[in-house]
């Protein structure tokens, strides 16, 4: 898709470079021509046909800059607008490759600050920063080559006093390498914590809780302008130090050329312009020391961009995946999500093909880790797991989940229409056919009943749905995708009756198509006609079979059943 690194800088950005210098150019120019007025000044030669062709000159000179000045900075912005595009579209294009585990671990606020305030900071550097680093170096090294033609020592003493700004550079250069990544590292974490108040705001608001959220965030800004405190503190000082050194340069040329001056080998207007010289220089070289500083910062975006870019890619191959039958098969299967506390251990089964096949178990067993497994969401550490005799992991996740639908607890909606929200299951499903889907999953009822119907906004993540209702969604898009495995996280427990109902009759509806169906089941009475049950404990499948040989059998399931029975009894 990309035939060069996004990276990479472009013909714009190096034409921006080119004016900015230029531009520092033709700014040093107007000391010469501040000092030939000087000079005739002081020569009593001024005269007003004199005057003309240097004031003719300058205005001329601030003509070209002010056009140099806006055709570099447009060249600029366009060639860091190009860039950060580039990159920005290649990051949406990694991630997409990235395994879905990672943006369970945390790592979700880093990548949303990458590919926002990263990918500014690269931009920055280089629409301005290099722009500015261009034209105050090239006006620097005018002033000292001006001060070195019109006396040597003041243009040497000039220079040395840039020199000063090595090693001033290498002191903040090391506070930003030290403090600049940790800066970095709490800003992502001040996004991840600002998401994760934004997305939780209805529970935190729900059980009052917005309040103490609202301290971790606080607290993660607070983290935040510390570090950027220290930074700055730690900075300041050598910044401050270079300035007064690099200003030393005034009063050591107005000592040490008042010799010549006295001697009268210096006249007297070179005497003052050489003095006038270093309070320009000064200023200029405090400014290549903080823009080089910031400079250096920023390169840590970089840094950040590329390691984002560099992340391990899912593995398995994109090539087709049709399975001639749609068992599942788990052999010898071990997984932990934390090294080191296993969740599944050595665990082993066989779901039919076209079967419903329920898993059932205590809270935290490790019911939808099967779930993710068979998903690709995480891979297994040992062991195998295939799809019709076939492995899943060399099949990237993409391909496998062509032939999966999931419907679980977590119903992710986008802010768009119901129909747009639908369709995402199959981008070429007519109208009539989304229609379809969402009668069979007993949607219909509320989506006409809203003011445009299907296509009525439903808000960010859906928040202007109901629990049973976005349940009900999430089953139409099953429905619709159609594809031959179903992986089904029966959640109707925390719904009211009248919406637990309507899920399950679409749920029923849903189940009415051949398909090999894996359900994770909070409540038994639904799996009763289940083709076969499994019972998870521990990280283990401790019992299987049917719902009536399990019941015979008077273990695990046995007791679940009857404390559920006298529950609703
Ligand atoms: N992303 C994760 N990171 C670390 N540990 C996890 C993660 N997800 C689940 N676990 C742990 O793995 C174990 C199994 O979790 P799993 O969600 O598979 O259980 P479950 O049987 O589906 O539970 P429930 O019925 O309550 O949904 C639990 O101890 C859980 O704490």
């Amino acid at each position: 898709m990309h035939t060069s690194h996004p990276l990479r800088k472009n013909r714009h950005f190096y034409w921006g470079i080119a004016l900015n210098v230029l531009e520092g150019v033709l700014s040093g120019s107007n000391f010469v021509l501040l000092f030939l007025v000087m000079q005739r000044v002081w020569s009593g030669t001024i005269s007003m046909r004199g005057i003309l062709p240097i004031t003719g000159a300058l205005a001329g000179i601030f003509a070209l800059r002010l056009v140099i000045y806006g055709t570099g900075y447009v060249q600029a912005q366009i060639g860091g607008a190009q860039v950060s595009k580039n990159v920005r579209l290649f990051l949406g294009d990694k991630i997409k490759r990235i395994p879905l585990f990672r943006f369970t671990q945390g790592q979700t606020g880093d990548y949303i600050n990458t590919v926002t305030s990263e990918v500014n900071n690269y931009e920055k550097i280089l629409t301005h920063k290099v722009g500015d680093l261009a034209k105050n170096i090239s006006l620097s090294v005018m002033l000292i080559l001006f001060a070195g033609t019109i006396w040597l020592p003041a243009g040497v003493i000039l220079l040395v006093a840039d020199l000063l700004l090595i090693p001033a550079l290498w002191l903040s250069f090391r506070t930003v390498k030290k403090y600049g990544h940790q800066k970095a590292a709490i800003c992502a974490e001040n996004v991840s914590s600002i998401v994760e108040y934004v997305n939780g705001i209805q529970t935190f608001r729900a059980y009052g809780v917005a309040g103490t959220k609202n301290k971790t965030v606080t607290k993660a800004m607070k983290d935040f302008s510390d570090i950027s405190f220290i930074y700055e503190a730690k900075v300041l000082p050598i910044g401050a130090m270079l300035g007064i050194l690099i200003w030393s340069a005034l009063p050591l040329i107005m000592w040490s050329a008042s010799t010549p001056w006295r001697a009268g080998t210096l006249d007297t207007v070179s005497y003052l312009l050489i003095c006038m010289l270093p309070l320009f220089h000064a200023k200029l070289g405090n400014g290549i020391f903080i823009d080089l500083t910031s400079y250096r910062n920023l390169m840590i975006s970089k840094g950040q961009i590329t390691r984002v870019m560099d992340e391990t890619e899912e593995q398995g191959s994109m090539e087709p995946f049709h399975p001639s039958t749609c068992e599942i098969t788990f052999k010898d299967v071990d997984f932990s999500y934390d090294p080191g506390v296993p969740v599944l251990d050595k665990i082993g089964f066989s779901i039919g093909n076209q079967k419903l096949t329920a898993i059932v178990g205590d809270s935290g067993s490790g019911k939808s880790t099967l779930l993710n497994l068979i998903s690709k969401y995480y891979e297994a550490e040992s062991g195998m797991i295939s799809i019709g005799g076939k492995a899943i992991g060399n099949v990237a996740a993409e391909r496998v989940l062509e032939q999966i639908s999931m419907v679980d607890q977590e119903v992710f909606l986008f802010n768009d229409t119901v129909r747009n929200n639908i369709r995402y299951a199959r981008p070429d499903a007519t109208d009539a056919e989304i229609e379809a889907a969402c009668r069979e999953a007993n949607c219909e009822d509320f989506i006409l009943k809203m003011e445009k119907g299907y296509d009525t906004p439903i808000g960010e993540n859906g928040n202007l749905l109901s629990g049973g209702q976005r349940q009900r969604l999430s089953i139409a898009r099953a429905i619709l995708k159609d594809s031959p495995i179903l992986l089904l996280d029966e959640a109707t427990a925390n719904l009211d009756i009248e919406n637990e109902l309507a899920v399950k009759q679409a749920i029923t509806h849903l189940l009415k198509e051949k398909k090999t169906v894996v359900m994770i089941a909070h409540t038994l009475s639904i799996v009763r006609n289940a083709d076969a049950i499994l019972v998870v404990s521990n990280g283990k499948i401790v019992e299987q079979g049917t719902h009536d040989q399990l019941i015979a059998k008077g273990g695990k399931y046995a007791a679940m059943w009857q404390a559920e029975e006298q529950l609703t009894a």
